[in-house]
């Protein structure tokens, strides 16, 4: 990857779109993760204003700390980036007490979960409609497009995707470029959606270096026939995500009605 050629090209490409936009900048959820950083960092370079907002939900303590580093950083290279803290906890607490309980807690995880996302994305669309700002995505190729590891309408809504057309590594490739801090490029990834240390790994079961290669081998049309022991565990891996998520990379299913009935 031309690593220099490709900071520009998305530079240029988000300036554009938010001046043909008529948009005046850009919001951006920033978690600690190298995801965040490196699309929050491409975002405050086109020169546009740049809200970067922290939205704790019973976040780990590293995860704060890692994200305020990062903002503190580009508002010292960058005047045109400012925070906005939102403490997104006591909402969260309020939406759980204001739901039917359930028998049993670990029925609704996953569902809370994915709820923390969502509540994420309309803090960021309030700030959108505002301030006359686009949301930036942050999602990589292989989440998005090979695995669809995000929450629908959560981190996945969102008005433009700079980062989307790079596998992981070339986003930390990206990342060591642009002079991100070597907190967030040792960290492992997560989702941060489930109150303790759990990674993305842990989650999937395998790790984005090799779902990238299961990804690559998919589009190459081989079959998991072609492999073995763990490429083969992995490729399957990459399936079941890549089929059970596959209604998140197209369009909605509309129910077509016919001439006939019209
Ligand atoms: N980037 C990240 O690391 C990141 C961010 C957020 C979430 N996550 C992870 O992503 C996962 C998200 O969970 P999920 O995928 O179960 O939740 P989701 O809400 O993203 O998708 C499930 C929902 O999609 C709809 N749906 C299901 N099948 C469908 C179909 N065939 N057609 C149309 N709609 C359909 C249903 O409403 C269902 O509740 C979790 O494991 C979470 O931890 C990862
Ligand atoms: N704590 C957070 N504050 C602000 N924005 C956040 C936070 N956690 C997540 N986000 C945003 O959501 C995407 C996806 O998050 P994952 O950690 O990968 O699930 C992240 O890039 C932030 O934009
Ligand atoms: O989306 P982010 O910034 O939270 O990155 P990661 O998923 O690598 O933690």
């Amino acid at each position: 990857m031309q690593t220099e050629k490709v900071i520009d090209h998305i530079v240029n490409w988000l300036k554009d779109y938010a001046t043909n936009a008529n948009c005046k900048g850009f919001v951006i959820g920033v978690s600690g993760g190298i995801d965040s950083a490196v699309t929050s960092t491409l975002c405050a370079k086109t020169g546009l204003e740049l809200l970067c907002v922290e939205m704790p939900i019973h976040q780990g303590a590293n995860q704060v700390t890692r994200a305020d580093k990062h903002i503190n950083w580009l508002m010292e290279h960058f005047p045109n980036v400012n925070r906005q803290p939102v403490n997104l906890t006591p909402v969260f607490d309020n939406l759980v007490a204001a739901l039917p309980s359930v028998d049993n807690e670990e029925e609704r995880f996953m569902s809370l979960a994915n709820s923390r996302a969502r509540l994420r994305m309309t803090t960021l669309y309030y700030f959108a409609a505002l301030e006359g700002y686009l949301v930036a995505g942050t999602g990589n190729k292989v989440e998005d497009f090979g695995i669809g590891f995000y929450t629908k309408y959560g981190d996945g809504g969102v008005d433009l995707s700079p980062i989307a057309d790079l596998m992981k590594t070339e986003v930390y490739a990206i990342g060591d470029s642009l002079g991100v801090n070597q907190d967030i490029m040792e960290a492992a990834p997560t989702d941060g959606l489930w109150g303790d240390s759990r990674t993305d790994e842990d989650q999937i079961g395998a790790s984005y270096p090799e779902l990238e290669w299961a990804m690559e081998m998919d589009d190459q049309g081989k079959t998991s026939d072609d492999f073995s022991d763990r490429q083969k565990e992995v490729f399957l891996i990459y399936k079941k995500f890549n089929t059970a998520n596959r209604h998140k990379m197209i369009p909605i299913p509309i129910c077509e009605i016919p001439a006939s009935l019209k």
